[in-house]
């Protein structure tokens, strides 16, 4: 048994990890800690997880990470910046979800989040987690920083595509929209029933953070639009590029992904539906001669490839397991 532990367990993606690692053969969820539901049982927090785990969330403490094999977090973005130094020091395994780590250099992610970086000597340590894109790196990692969720979706759409030469990668326009489970559990205005119910919205005109992860990832210019959707679960990107190659987009998607155990490259255009619950990715892609530009469109569901699933998935590789340990469930559908 890998002992692990949960930063941020009393979240939305905490409650996705709790949910994976309780059929996971190896990864024992060990360690559960929370903030302000510290000390309150886990039962309350995520009622579908009641028969699985009996105890509470604990305060975060160090001392607490003596025995701990394996090290999971998904805490608001800031808070691993504080943690990361000594999690590192002692050489346990880390997968980050926050956005602490996962842009290469400290300047561009003053220029995304507004804030100088606290430990930017460490930017260097971790690895971008997208296993697709990483897959080596990964595995002979100590520290990933997976992916967001939106820059998840529009990477594995557009990647194969821009690395072919099929795509101007300074023309590239992303619009992508989300379940509102992506903003987290915490009630707010924004994403309140009242507001998206029966409502669909664009927002982070210009400057949503994402951006800077597609244009790192894809080494390219990206136009980037996110967008709300009274949903639960589920981000579907459209991704569209000039046209510069000759071969046929689907094709290609089909060549890169053939062996990637949580890809289905469709010809129909894929939903959010088909992907939710597991850690798959639908992808399809066209070229339009009529407009000469490369249209492709990837559903994930944000808790799972997009969060939960993708940290699972890089753990798997980290520890030498087999990738797809706990991640085999099919999604939920209708
Ligand atoms: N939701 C999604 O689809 C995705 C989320 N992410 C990222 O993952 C991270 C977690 O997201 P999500 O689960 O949705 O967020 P939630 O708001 O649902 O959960 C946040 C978690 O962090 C804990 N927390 C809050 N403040 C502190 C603090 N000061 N110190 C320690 N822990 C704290 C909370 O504990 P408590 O509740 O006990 O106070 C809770 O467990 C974020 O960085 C988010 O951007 C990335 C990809 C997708
Ligand atoms: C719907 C919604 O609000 N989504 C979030 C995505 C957050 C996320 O998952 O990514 P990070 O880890 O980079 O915050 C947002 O746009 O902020």
């Amino acid at each position: 048994m890998i002992r692990t532990a949960i930063l941020g367990a009393s979240g939305y993606v905490g409650g996705e990890l709790l949910r994976l690692l309780a059929a996971h053969p190896q990864l024992h969820a060990a360690k559960l800690f929370g903030e302000s539901k510290a000390g309150r049982p886990v039962a309350e927090t995520h009622p579908h997880l009641a028969p699985f785990y009996a105890g509470s969330f604990e305060k975060f403490d160090e001392a607490a990470l003596a025995d701990v094999d394996l090290i999971l977090a998904a805490l608001p973005h800031g808070h691993s910046q504080d943690v990361a130094p000594t999690i590192l020091e002692r050489g346990i395994p880390f997968v980050d979800l926050g956005a602490d780590f996962r842009l290469n250099n400290a300047a561009t992610y003053e220029r995304w989040y507004g804030h100088a970086h606290k430990a930017p000597a460490l930017l260097g340590e971790f690895v971008y987690g997208i296993p697709e894109l990483n897959r080596a790196a990964i595995r002979g990692s100590k520290a990933v920083a997976a992916a967001g969720c939106y820059a998840t979706a529009a990477i594995l759409a557009l990647k194969p595509l821009v690395d072919s030469g099929l795509v101007n990668p300074k023309s590239l326009i992303v619009d992508a929209a989300s379940g509102v489970s992506g903003a987290g559990r915490e009630a707010k205005e924004a994403t309140g029933f009242s507001t998206v119910d029966g409502s669909f919205s664009a927002y982070g005109l210009l400057n949503h953070r994402h951006t800077a992860e597609m244009e790192m990832a894809l080494d390219a210019t990206v136009l980037f639009t996110p967008h709300l959707v009274p949903m639960t679960r589920g981000i579907l990107a459209t991704c569209y590029g000039e046209a510069t190659g000759e071969g046929d987009p689907l094709e290609t998607l089909r060549a890169a992904y053939a062996d990637e155990p949580f890809f289905h490259v469709t010809d129909a255009s894929p939903a959010t539906k088909w992907v939710s619950g597991s850690n798959g990715v639908q992808v399809t892609a066209r070229y339009d001669n009529r407009t000469g530009r490369v249209l492709a469109l990837s559903a994930i569901d944000n808790l799972g490839k997009g969060a939960g699933g993708q940290m699972v998935q890089c753990a798997n590789l980290m520890l030498g397991l087999e990738e797809t340990a706990g991640l085999t469930a099919i999604g939920v559908y209708p």
